[in-house]
């Protein structure tokens, strides 16, 4: 199962635990759901413990902005040690409520299990937590806050000097003159104005690299299967496939989060579909880059230069290949370290954590666990199946104007005030957005994030006969004006739609696009669209045997006998490229689609 899956499952389904180990508000009362979903920051349901008799403590690990030191210190006694090592923070961590840092600190799960139960709060000042165990914050009931917006411009500035001190040479004839050489030929440099730059990743730092680059005179284009066709209009740059932006542009700027989709997605086979002599910047994350694949097309010729801010081990070795490459300019991953958007993302921070201590619930929170135990008992099952299709169906997308409009349907015996689907939207929500960006999902922030990525979510419920005993008979999730990679999902009415539900506790997929299967939504799914014929289950499920992929499901759902069938698989381990590729071999197989919950 995916990293991103297991944690977010386990958000929501510690909330138990989590619940009774917190104190309650002064009322002493559970909170009832709606108070909790409250969307008013200033809310206070939960009161951390430790904060209730005495001055919390907070531990600032890595530099942080002044103005958010002085607010932490207006409400809580503040440590800041920089530099610790993992041991020294292991040691320091129990006597702390709460703990900030930037990339540079790893918050692993010893840290959690040597706090001794203390740390309330752990505030991330900055975008990406990958140095966070977020599941282990869970499992210890620690919140995990983010500053997501302060350091943005200072991204986009950072590729935007990269991408010119590149062309110039700015950082080799820098060094060269600094050695005393005097070599005007050798840094002769290219223009800006004229060529085309590919944004690739058009989310908020991404849109504002398209914005100065034009400024500069330059030919925007932007790839972003899930960014809105309107947004990119405003700021007057066209959406193009992939393979389009990466064929046709003189520069290519990174700008999208590290997934398993985005992982290493430069790589030796779309380098080879480069213009010869293209030149990247990457101030993303290190991972979305090969950083061999990168070292063979510069030195094959294929990319001209390359500027650097992040890597994928950092710092990376002192004698890394790529770092050490001449044509190649580096930074210290340095993306967001501007004065400015330090004090922005220290006061965002600051804000956050001593919120967060208050007891209000933060907007930025990346991991609340915050839905009251009875409401989860009976929706448990649903919460995870709102989650998986919203996934699913994400995944199933492979272009159009961006994922903008998704109807949810749900049918239930339940009156609809005996049903508050809020809970079910917003993980449907965060299934939707979390496979395809930086941005985390939860109750809190579902709707908010939804609103900023230009996501509408309408609801409709479709009122059935029969007990209400169970809450929900069906979800199904349709997006619409999307093409998608396996043309089967879409509908007879041309969106992509799945539907699920809940059997026996365990949440199943029983419809995709017009073809009903029948397969339960744990580990992956493997969707083939093949002509229904004898063997068909047999060839597949051999091929699958034979690379050691355990099967844990199959369904077939066909129109008619001998005509199109959809056949759904459910493996519990992610098959291998080459696995992919026999079972797309397969003569009778139209097309096929591999699925990650
Ligand atoms: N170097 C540094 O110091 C900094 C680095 N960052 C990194 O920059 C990146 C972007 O951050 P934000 O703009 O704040 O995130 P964002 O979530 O606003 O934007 C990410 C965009 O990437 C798109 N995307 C997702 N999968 C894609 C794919 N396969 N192909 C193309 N686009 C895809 C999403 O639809 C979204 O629009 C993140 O990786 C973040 O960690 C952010 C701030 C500072
Ligand atoms: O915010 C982000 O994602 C960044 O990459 C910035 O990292 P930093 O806070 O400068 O260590």
């Amino acid at each position: 199962m995916a990293a991103t899956t297991s944690t977010a499952s386990s958000n929501i389904l510690t909330t138990k635990k989590n619940l009774s180990s917190l104190s309650l508000t002064s009322t002493n009362k559970l909170p009832t759901f709606s108070s909790l979903y409250s969307s008013s920051r200033r809310q206070r349901f939960i009161v951390l413990s430790a904060s209730l008799n005495s001055k919390p403590t907070v531990l600032v690990a890595e530099k942080l902005g002044e103005a958010g030191i002085n607010l932490l210190k207006d409400f809580a006694n503040v440590d800041c040690s920089y530099n610790l090592s993992p041991d020294e923070l292991c040691t320091k961590i129990s006597l702390c409520d709460a703990l900030i840092v930037r990339s540079g600190t790893k918050v692993s799960r010893e840290v959690f299990e040597s706090s001794g139960g203390r740390l309330k709060v752990v505030g991330r000042a900055g975008v990406g937590i990958d140095n966070v165990d977020l599941a282990a914050a869970t499992e210890h009931g620690c919140l995990v806050v983010n500053a997501p917006t302060a350091n943005t411009i200072a991204a986009a500035e950072h590729g935007i000097a990269l991408l010119a001190a590149m062309a110039r040479n700015v950082a080799q004839a820098d060094a060269s003159l600094k050695a005393g050489k005097w070599l005007r030929n050798k840094y002769v440099g290219v223009s800006l104005v004229g060529k085309t730059l590919a944004v690739m990743g058009f989310g908020k730092v991404g849109s504002e690299v398209a914005r100065r680059a034009k400024g500069l005179g330059m030919h925007v284009i932007a790839h972003d299967p899930y960014a809105p066709a309107d947004r990119a209009r405003a700021v007057g740059v066209e959406l193009v496939s992939f393979d389009e932006a990466i064929a046709t542009a003189d520069f290519i700027s990174l700008h999208m989060p590290l997934t398993p989709a985005t992982a290493k997605i430069l790589n030796d086979e779309t380098f080879a579909k480069m213009k010869k002599g293209v030149r990247i910047v990457n101030v993303a994350r290190g991972g979305v880059i090969d950083e061999d694949a990168l070292v063979k097309a510069l030195d094959a010729g294929i990319v001209a230069q390359a500027a650097l801010d992040v890597f994928t081990v950092e710092p990376p070795p002192q004698d890394s290949k790529l770092v050490q490459h001449e044509r190649v300019t580096v930074t210290p991953h340095l993306g967001a370290s501007t004065i400015e958007a330090q004090e922005g993302v220290a006061i965002e921070i600051a804000e956050a954590v001593v919120g967060a201590l208050k007891g209000e619930l933060a907007s930025t929170a990346v991991n609340a666990p915050m839905v009251p135990a009875e409401v989860l008992t009976e929706l448990k099952p649903y919460v995870v199946l709102a989650e998986k299709l919203g996934r699913l169906a994400v995944q199933l997308v492979s272009g159009g104007s961006g994922v903008k409009d998704v109807k949810v349907t749900y049918a239930s015996s339940r009156a609809p005030d005996d049903l508050d689907t809020r809970v079910l939207r917003a993980m449907i929500t965060k299934g939707l957005i979390e496979p395809i960006s930086s941005v985390f999902v939860n109750l809190v922030n579902a709707d908010f994030s939804a609103k900023q990525r230009g996501l509408r979510l309408s609801e409709e419920r479709i009122h059935l006969d029969g007990s209400p005993e169970s809450p929900l008979d069906s979800i199904q999730v349709q997006i619409a004006n999307v093409e998608s990679k396996f043309a089967s999902a879409i509908s007879e009415t041309g969106e992509i739609k799945v539907e699920g539900r809940v059997k026996d506790g365990i949440p199943h997929l029983i419809k995709v696009g017009s073809f009903e299967v029948d397969v339960s939504l744990e580990g992956s799914i493997i969707l083939c669209r093949q002509v229904d014929q004898p063997g068909m289950i047999g060839r597949v499920g051999s091929v699958l045997g034979e690379q050691n992929v355990n099967v844990s499901f199959m369904s077939v759902g066909r129109i008619a006998p001998r005509k199109q069938a959809v056949m759904a698989i459910g493996v519990d381990e992610q098959p291998s490229k080459e696995t992919l590729k026999m079972i797309g071999d397969i003569p009778a197989i139209e097309e096929f689609v591999f699925l990650k919950l």
